[in-house]
């Protein structure tokens, strides 16, 4: 369970996510919708520890995240793998070390500072990449590939980490439809086998149709915190404004209108989770 816990954080005057309290248990999958400077972002970043919270706390199966330190805090942010709308691949590795470099949070710094990667690793990189219908691409360089292909790239190294949680900050923000489909997909696929995911979305119908939870902000606040059924025209008025309305609406009618391979969303339980597609 992961409890965030009356959260603020303030960037000198500006409070960019304004006291959200929220409980999301193992094995559920997020959708944090809302208009651009909603605080979308800096949620997912303090709870990664990118960003450090200004008040309140964060707590990972009772232990308090947002107060880790050195080894502890590493450890945490292995355990929570952050994906990003632009990938953040080093483009001139080839893919699978790139994936490999999931691992070196937690690796001996002699074996980081020559890079050099064992044969398990080096295994499961491929491993991961496989699973994401992107072996083919592992010798090449990394700027070589297209965006989807990058964002699969970026996923399989989170992978790597053998991460608890997959945070994922617009990933598909840069892509085209098909490609988008492919990342949610993947996210999807991965959070059955019981890998939380929470992702931030700047369109409804991909939440819609990939979350079984749909977390909505306006100006740093949860303004929502509901099933995709529940997220009513009233409701996406009050997360995104009149005006934002129709561009969340417009929006999600042209780069990122979605919807999955499989059927849609199915609700998870801890039972159901296992035996989802
Ligand atoms: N490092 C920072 N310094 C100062 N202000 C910041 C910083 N990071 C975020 N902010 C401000 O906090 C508010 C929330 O930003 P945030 O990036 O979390 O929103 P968002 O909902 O993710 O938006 P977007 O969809 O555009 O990424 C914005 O007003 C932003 O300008």
């Amino acid at each position: 369970m992961l409890r965030i816990s009356h959260v603020t954080r303030r960037f000198g005057d500006k409070v960019a996510v304004d006291d959200v309290t929220l409980e999301i248990p193992q094995g559920q999958m997020v959708g944090i919708i809302g208009r651009s400077g909603a605080g979308k972002s800096t949620l997912l970043r303090m709870i990664n520890r990118l960003n450090d919270v200004s008040d309140g706390f964060i707590e990972y199966s009772g232990v308090k995240v947002s107060q880790l330190r050195g080894v502890e805090l590493r450890a945490w942010q292995r355990d929570c793998a952050m994906i990003f709308q632009q990938f953040n691949l080093v483009p001139r590795l080839d893919v699978i070390t790139n994936v490999m470099l999931g691992r070196l949070n937690g690796r001996n710094p002699v074996m980081n500072l020559l890079q050099l990667f064992t044969a398990e690793e080096q295994f499961e990189a491929l491993k991961a990449l496989e699973r994401l219908d992107i072996a083919q691409t592992a010798m090449q360089w990394a700027q070589t590939l297209s965006g989807g292909q990058q964002q699969r790239v970026a996923i399989a190294r989170a992978l790597m980490q053998r991460p608890k949680m997959i945070l994922a900050d617009e990933p598909i923000a840069s892509l085209d439809p098909r490609n988008a489909q492919i990342v949610m997909d993947s996210l999807r696929d991965i959070n059955a086998e019981g890998i939380t995911v929470i992702t931030n979305l700047h369109t409804l119908d991909t939440a819609r149709a990939y979350c079984e939870r749909i977390v909505g902000m306006a100006a740093g606040k949860v303004v929502f915190d509901g099933t995709p059924d529940e997220l009513t025209t009233d409701v996406a008025r009050a997360i995104y404004g009149a005006d934002g309305l129709k561009e969340a609406f417009s929006e999600a009618m042209t780069s990122t209108a979605l919807a999955p391979v499989t059927p849609a969303f199915l609700p998870r339980t801890p039972t159901n989770a296992q035996q989802a597609p």
